[in-house]
């Protein structure tokens, strides 16, 4: 944990124009096109974008899961061609050992690394206590709530003091007063180990709350539309999205992917005889759907 905490140099990802194509001929796909995006050591970056722009896809590819196509993904200068312990990865699903105690959950990674047991124990011990779940050391994944398998889940992928955390909707099954709460605990523990990270999300204000930059993503084929800065302050507080300054983001994120989640609904929307992209098509317009 010390060295994860120290190595704020390293971590850089570098993406340069990537390109999937999934399947052949009639089933082709062309998931990503041309997409270059980075994240500097300790950022916190955002994807966000319409569903099936190829968001998990990137992500895969930066974790090592998936071969591109076309282009490269580099960590700190080195071509990423498999998983590696230098990245941690925390999905949306909590894939925790159901048959391991919260500790030894945690504990896991280090043991593949073959740190001895008092070792193991200590870091696992002091994560858990920054999740604020100590006292849960010697329970079992199946006697927690989401929110907390989901804390086990991003203190065990930052067992191994990977250079960066990856994660793909890590709260999208949680409720909002919980995912609200996920977001703060997310911050304070980013904010002590400085690493980077490259967050996938579908939730606009948790891009901005949580994140340095956000790059925003282009109905499929997936390529980058934009790329926003978040100047607000750090720490993150719950306050501030009451702020002019965070509003004023979500209006700007919003316009931009309201035209995106439009144009990816476009074929389905005609398909039920919709036409007019301005159709609401819900309680808060087809754009709010996102
Ligand atoms: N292994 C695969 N084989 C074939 N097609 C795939 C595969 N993985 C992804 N795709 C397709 O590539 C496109 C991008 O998928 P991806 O899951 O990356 O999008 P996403 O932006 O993460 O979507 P969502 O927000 O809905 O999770 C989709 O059309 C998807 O169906």
């Amino acid at each position: 944990m010390a060295t994860a905490m120290a190595e704020t140099q390293k971590g850089l990802i570098d993406v340069r124009d990537m390109g999937v194509t999934f399947g052949a001929n009639d089933n082709k796909i062309i998931a990503v096109d041309n997409v270059s995006l980075n994240v500097q050591p300790g950022e916190f970056v955002s994807l966000i974008g319409p569903s099936g722009c190829g968001k998990s896809t990137l992500l895969s590819i930066v974790a090592g899961f998936v071969k591109p196509t076309s282009g490269d993904a580099k960590l700190d200068g080195n071509a990423i061609t498999k998983p590696g312990s230098d990245r941690g990865v925390v999905f949306q699903q909590y894939s925790l050992f159901p048959w391991l105690s919260v500790r030894k959950n945690v504990e896991f990674g280090l043991k593949m690394a073959g740190l001895e047991q008092s070792k193991r124990n200590t870091t696992a011990r002091a994560l858990l206590d920054l999740a604020e779940l100590l006292s849960f050391e010697n329970h079992y994944p199946d006697q927690l709530s989401g929110g907390m398998k989901q804390r086990i889940g991003i203190v065990r992928a930052l067992a191994t003091s990977p250079q960066v955390l990856l994660m793909d909707e890590p709260f999208g099954a949680l409720d909002t007063q919980t995912r609200v709460v996920m977001q703060e605990i997310l911050t304070n523990i980013w904010q002590q180990f400085k690493i980077s990270v490259l967050f996938i999300t579908h939730d606009i204000e948790e891009s901005i709350f949580l994140s340095d930059r956000i790059y925003v993503m282009t109905a499929r084929p997936g390529r980058i539309k934009a790329e926003i800065k978040v100047p607000l302050p750090r720490p993150r507080r719950a306050e501030m999205t009451d702020t002019p300054e965070f509003m004023n983001l979500v209006q700007e994120l919003k316009g931009l992917i309201r035209e995106e989640s439009l144009a990816a609904m476009a074929p389905e929307i005609k398909d039920r005889g919709l036409s007019g992209f301005g159709m609401k098509v819900g309680p808060k317009g087809v754009g709010d759907i996102f």
